[in-house]
């Protein structure tokens, strides 16, 4: 059953029906602007197949006009009594979460929020959306974008955190598992599941769980892994995807791949996820977790890429790291370096020319106590393998940290930066972050120019540097990456307390922007992750050779422009995503 907050259900006859038999329970206690609500809702939600396409029309364009003095209206009204099990209820603009995104700098305030049961509620809203002249959809996961990218202004949110969190192991003919997932689960409540219930796993992760698949996939979803395992959109085997149409499909690498690999990546701009297939494996039991310090970047660099290029039975099985400042601040500086609680950082183990800015390399191996694949699991073992590779690299000596930890804790080690982070007040505050994937051909001028330069203090937060490998990407999802075969991710995650305690927020978005035209005019092969851009021309200079096939995905899986605006790619119009494709065709002709 769908929820709709300030909204009207439309086309969701047997769920309308259901809110006025409860309406009619209720209504003693209803008020009037309820009593009118409900009467709007049966006007708006009678049935039009018998009708003439004239009088279709007419009714369908006194639908949208209704439906949109439904909104307006909802919004002013109460919210239902308490203990009532809610179809429609109200919300304030100003609690209107669908209004806000954790970066804080932007909002955009829907008409309505939808809160899709099924993923038949979520085609139902599409086609509501579609038979108006301009309302949009934007499937809102945990709201963790940072410049609105799951908001729409003045159209639908829909809530994917409302469908059920039903999931389920799939098992393959050969026996190969998997999770069916839906697409507003979060990332922790899928390893939570997957662990305790079948001792299996994914692949691939983000650094911080609380995200959704649906967001991830939507996006790339990378971490210490990727460079091994690939991406999270590298992991998923099929999807539910209800594309701009209102038609759901369930496409995979065989059966409707474009839409599979538009949607990877895609920015929300083809489809809503609302399941995913993910593979499992065994889960590790437990993690050995190793930080090592460099003073010198190239020395840094040159071993984060040796480590990511060595074979898989080589191989650690997490490799990040970051960027840091040469003082005792807490934040910027070497205490955010040592594990476990309570270790403490020398600093008399740094050579004399050491810079103002340091390198933490972060590595893992998981541990399989009981099915370990790689013939051997046993803490002797792990020691060795450890031990070889480390003793390899060129870290200072004396600045080494280690801990052996559980799976599902090094799993969500970010946990405990998101209850820091909402005691200190950084959480709330705006968070103007910058996301970067930059060629290895150009890190060491980009550590030269930004890190060592502009950001030699710190952002307040940490400044991974990390990288992976291009080839884990498939070409045919929608992400842009740079061209070298390895790149690095540079995610530079300021939480700064707000303002006038922490800097001006305006003062952090200039800096980022500084940031980004350094790249552009030092000629860097770099792409932004989770870009943010205003014009079709940045928009095409992003996805570089992919651009015409990006919008003629467009023209076929959402041709009225519908899905995500949020993204400012495209704007809802009759002819825009038409005139964009003739456009790009054009370029390419
Ligand atoms: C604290 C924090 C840590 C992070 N760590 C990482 C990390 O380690 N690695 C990484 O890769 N990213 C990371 N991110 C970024 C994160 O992956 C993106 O912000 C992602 O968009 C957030 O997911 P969400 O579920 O909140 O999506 P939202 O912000 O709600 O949505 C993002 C976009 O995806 C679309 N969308 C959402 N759900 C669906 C769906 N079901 N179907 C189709 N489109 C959909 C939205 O319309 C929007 O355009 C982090 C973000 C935060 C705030």
């Amino acid at each position: 059953m769908a929820v709709l907050t300030s909204a009207c259900p439309l086309d969701i006859n047997s769920r309308t029906q259901n809110y006025h038999e409860r309406g009619r329970a209720q209504a003693s206690e209803q008020t009037s602007e309820r009593h009118s609500d409900i009467t709007l809702q049966r006007e708006l939600c009678s049935g039009s197949a018998q009708l003439s396409s004239g009088e279709r029309a007419r009714q369908e364009t006194r639908r949208a006009k209704m439906m949109l003095a439904y909104m307006d209206h909802a919004a002013a009204a109460a919210e239902p009594d308490a203990g009532a099990e809610p179809t429609v209820a109200a919300v304030d603009a100003a609690e209107c979460a669908a209004a806000r995104d954790f970066g804080g700098l932007v909002s955009g305030r829907p008409a309505a929020v939808v809160r899709p049961a099924s993923a038949d509620d979520v085609a139902s809203a599409i086609r509501a959306a579609a038979r108006t002249a301009h309302l949009t959809v934007a499937a809102r996961g945990n709201g963790h974008s940072v410049a609105g990218q799951a908001m729409a202004r003045g159209g639908l949110v829909l809530d994917m955190r409302a469908l059920p969190r039903r999931m389920q192991l799939v098992v393959g003919p050969s026996g190969e598992t998997f999770a069916d997932v839906p697409g507003g689960a979060l990332w922790e409540e899928v390893l939570h599941w997957a662990v305790s219930k079948h001792g299996l796993a994914p692949a691939s992760w983000t650094d911080y769980l609380r995200l959704t698949v649906g967001g991830t996939l939507s996006n790339g979803g990378v971490s210490g892994q990727s460079f091994r395992y690939g991406p999270q959109v590298s992991n998923v085997t099929q999807l539910e995807v209800v594309t701009g149409d209102g038609e759901c499909h369930v496409c995979s690498r065989s059966a409707d791949p474009d839409l599979f690999f538009a949607v990877l990546g895609g920015l929300g701009q083809f489809g809503v996820i609302t399941r995913a297939r993910i593979p499992l494996s065994p889960a590790p039991q437990t993690v050995r977790w190793t930080r090592v310090v460099y003073a010198s970047f190239a020395d840094y660099a040159a071993d984060a890429e040796w480590l990511v290029t060595r074979p898989p039975h080589e191989a650690f099985d997490y490799v990040e790291g970051f960027a840091f400042v040469r003082s005792d601040d807490p934040v910027n500086g070497w205490p955010s370096v040592p594990i476990p609680d309570g270790a403490l950082f020398d600093p008399s183990f740094l050579p004399a020319g050491a810079g103002h800015v340091l390198y933490c390399l972060e590595v893992a191996l998981y541990q399989h106590h009981h099915h370990d694949q790689r013939g051997g699991g046993g803490d002797d073992d792990m020691d060795k393998r450890v031990g070889e590779m480390m003793q390899q690299l060129k870290y200072v000596r004396g600045l080494e940290f280690a801990a052996g930890v559980g799976y599902v804790d090094f799993l969500s080690r970010v946990n405990r930066v998101e209850d820091e982070a909402r005691r200190n007040g950084s959480w709330a505050a705006p968070h103007p972050w910058l996301n970067l994937f930059i060629s290895s051909r150009d890190i060491a001028a980009f550590d030269r120019a930004v890190l060592n330069a502009m950001l030699a203090d710190g952002v307040d937060g940490p400044m991974l540097i990390y990288p992976m490998l291009n080839s884990k990407w498939d070409p045919a999802t929608s992400v842009a990456l740079p061209e070298g075969e390895i790149f690095y991710l540079v995610a530079l995650l300021r939480f700064c307390r707000p303002y006038p305690g922490g800097p001006p927020v305006d003062e952090l978005v200039a800096q980022n922007n500084a940031i980004i035209d350094a790249c552009r005019s030092n000629g860097y092969d770099y792409k932004i992750y989770f870009p943010s851009y205003q014009s079709e021309s940045d928009w095409a200079c992003h996805f570089g050779a992919k651009w015409s096939r990006f919008v003629e995905r467009k023209a076929r899986y959402d041709p009225l422009a519908i899905l995500a605006p949020g993204q400012n790619i495209f704007t809802r119009s009759p002819s825009s995503v038409a005139a964009a494709a003739a456009a790009a065709a054009a370029v390419i002709v």
